[in-house]
């Protein structure tokens, strides 16, 4: 074990962190040439300038089918006073690019002669000299340069390599990496049964996430086994690494400050550490360092931070090895949808979903843990907030740096409230049509959904408020909360809200008035969440106190965890809609049909994308997919409300 443990005693900021390593291994272009085909060298970097062998065309060519002439004989033509040339001796019919044959310099077009008998065509105007003839090397000319070095090959370049005769194409070597993931809880996903996966093991994903990254900004990747979290077995598979042929090495995990964290004491023994630790998060216990010459990295263990890490360190260093310009990603004005703070000392790289609501292009922050891989798979745009900010605050104009297009944030409809699994029916739903809209939704409960419409940075929300005074839903709440903005309400669905209880209902639970039984003890759901404000309606509407419910004040905030903790056996009973229940596997017993309704603000419902989204909720698929998830009626979809 380790029990030195590493400390970061010196953290740097990113730009010093890439100067640090820049300066070291000062490796612009520094990868020698090879020798591939035009094909091969597509996506490759010249490592020589390359000049044309032959001339292209490489002899003097009809450009159209028609005839070959000597233009002098052509002129004085007039339609008035046509001129007729002898066929095989003044005139000579060719096709597209044929030879043109010797002494002709002009083709006409066959569309432009009538011919006369046999041997003899008629012409009704001049042609000038080598009019629809390509003349040698008009293209290319033998000798000149077709690409300086450092030329990115395209598909478009194998057309001008091949024609101007360059079969071998000298382009820089692909540095070889060689990526070791470390820790003994990972297990191999091609040989693993996600079913068996035992608690404490983790499926390697890193490797393969950086393999491709690797790939795709020009290298060549190769994937190490896992290696156990043991020094000996780590320092011996980097030492071999080096000693062999590959350009660069990076172990994942293990590199920052645990008991079992073994890429610094490894590179300590093996070569120099030049960095330990960057003030950026995720990311921040990366180590940088040299083996024998060669660039080490020690990639931090949780997803997010190995991409960012490879993004940061890993690419632009192979870029500049094989000489290729690092462009920057595309930049977007954008205003957050809420304010987002943040550590002083460290930059953030804030994962956020976009959409463009009115004039704005607005942000929703994703989750912030680094172990949270959909946090940036979901992301169409990254935040960096600088190490001296404390955060952003709502409507603060940021940039953020785009990772999807633009053209696919401007056809993204903006969803924020509450969650319903019919969303993920509709979102898949929106994306079969030929509109391909994507369906951008954040949960933040019904209220905060209510408040996102009012401050503009939704296209509409999602919202099941009851009115414990009348017993409808969302109505009463608008008028209270969105009394400027005028809104539709249109539902979306009913879904069934229920007692959750263990399968086969052992205590035999029939309906909210068994929660008052002394034998059973109840899971709730938090103050100000949909689901309680209709169970406070209910046990007041059959008179049940909330102090003769045992758990009462036990709280939950998702309907999954509700299941989850009856599912464990800590609760009897919770409530919940069906889908959370079905997902566990546990029984559930209907108590109340609720509404769940979509806000749509009056500026956007005439809007395609929206007009799009309400036929879609119309459509009998959509209808029969969400029937078959259960829980839910479809009665009154699509009917609108004016508040
Ligand atoms: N006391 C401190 N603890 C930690 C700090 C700190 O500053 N002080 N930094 C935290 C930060 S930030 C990060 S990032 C992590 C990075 O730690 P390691 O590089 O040592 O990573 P591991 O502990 O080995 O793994 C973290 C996590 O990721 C999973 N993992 C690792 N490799 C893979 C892989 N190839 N594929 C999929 N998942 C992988 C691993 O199982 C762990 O769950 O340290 C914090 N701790
Ligand atoms: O710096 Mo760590 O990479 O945030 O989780």
């Amino acid at each position: 074990m380790n029990t030195k443990r590493n400390v970061y005693l010196n953290m740097k900021p990113l730009d010093e962190a890439l100067k640090i390593l820049f300066d070291h291994f000062p490796a612009t272009g520094s990868m020698a040439a090879e020798w591939v085909s035009p094909p091969d060298a597509v996506g490759r970097v010249l490592a020589e300038p390359v000049f044309a062998t032959v001339s292209s065309p490489n002899f003097h060519a009809a450009a159209m089918d028609g005839v070959a002439v000597k233009a002098v004989d052509t002129f004085g033509a007039s339609q008035t006073r046509p001129k007729e040339l002898a066929v095989g001796t003044q005139a000579k019919f060719i096709n597209t690019g044929h030879v043109m044959p010797e002494g002709t310099d002009v083709v006409i077009m066959i569309e432009n002669i009538q011919t006369v008998g046999e041997d003899r065509i008629r012409i009704e105007a001049p042609a000038f000299p080598w009019q629809h003839v390509r003349k040698m090397g008009e293209d290319i000319v033998a000798t000149e340069l077709l690409y300086p070095r450092g030329h990115v090959v395209t598909p478009y370049c194998i057309g001008a390599l091949i024609a101007g005769g360059v079969y071998q194409v000298p382009v820089r070597r692909k540095p070889r990496v060689l990526i070791i993931p470390t820790g003994s809880e990972l297990v191999d996903w091609r040989v693993t049964d996600p079913k068996d996966l035992k608690p404490g093991q983790v499926l390697e994903s890193n490797a393969f996430v950086l393999e491709r990254m690797i790939q795709a900004c020009g290298a060549e990747a190769i994937r190490h086994d896992r290696v156990i979290d043991d020094l000996d077995l780590i320092r011996q598979t980097v030492a071999d690494a080096v000693a062999g042929d590959v350009d660069m090495v990076m172990t994942i995990g293990g590199s920052s400050a645990g008991s079992k964290d073994y890429a610094l004491p490894m590179l300590k023994d093996l070569g120099e550490m030049l960095v330990h630790g960057v003030t950026i998060m995720p990311g921040k216990p990366v180590i940088l360092g040299d083996i024998q010459g060669k660039p080490f990295f020690g990639i931090p263990g949780y997803p997010v931070s190995a991409i960012i890490i490879c993004e940061q360190f890993v690419q632009p260093l192979i870029k500049r090895m094989i000489g290729v310009a690092d462009d920057p990603r595309p930049t977007v004005a954008v205003v957050p949808t809420r304010k987002i703070a943040s550590k002083l000392g460290v930059e953030e790289f804030l994962r956020v979903k976009l959409g463009q609501v009115g004039e704005n292009i607005v942000a929703t922050p994703l989750p912030r843990g680094a172990g949270t891989i959909t946090s940036i798979t979901e992301a169409d745009g990254i935040i960096r907030i600088p190490r001296q900010s404390e955060g952003i605050k709502d409507n603060d104009p940021v940039v953020a740096e785009l990772i999807k297009p633009l053209s696919a944030i401007k056809n993204t409809i903006v969803i924020v409230g509450s969650h319903d699994n019919t969303l993920d029916v509709l979102a898949d739903q929106l994306r079969a049509g030929d509109a391909a809209l994507t369906l951008s939704s954040s949960h933040v409960g019904s209220m905060g959904g209510l408040m996102a419409v009012k401050r503009g940075v939704c296209h509409l929300a999602g919202a099941h408020l009851l009115d414990t005074e009348t017993g409808l839903y969302n109505l009463a709440y608008i008028r209270r909360y969105l009394p400027d903005t005028p809104v539709r309400l249109v539902n979306l669905v009913m879904r069934d809200q229920g007692l959750i209880v263990p399968k086969g209902n052992p205590k035999g639970i029939q309906g909210i008035e068994d929660l008052g039984r002394d034998d059973i003890t109840f899971i709730n759901r938090q103050g100000g969440s949909g689901t309680r404000i209709l169970l406070d309606y209910r046990l007041g509407q059959i008179g049940l106190s909330p102090e003769n419910i045992n758990g009462y004040s036990d709280e939950e905030f998702t309907h999954m965890n509700v299941a989850v903790a009856v599912l464990s056996g800590s609760a009897d009973a919770g409530l919940g809609i069906y889908a959370a229940a079905k997902a566990l596997d546990l029984d559930f017993i209907p108590v109340v049909t609720e509404q769940y309704d979509l806000v749509i603000p009056q500026v956007h419902l005439e809007s395609k994308n929206i007009q799009t989204l309400l036929a879609t909720i119309q459509t009998p698929v959509f209808k029969k997919r969400v029937e078959a998830l259960g829980g839910y009626s479809m009665e009154k979809t699509g009917t609108v409300t004016t508040p």
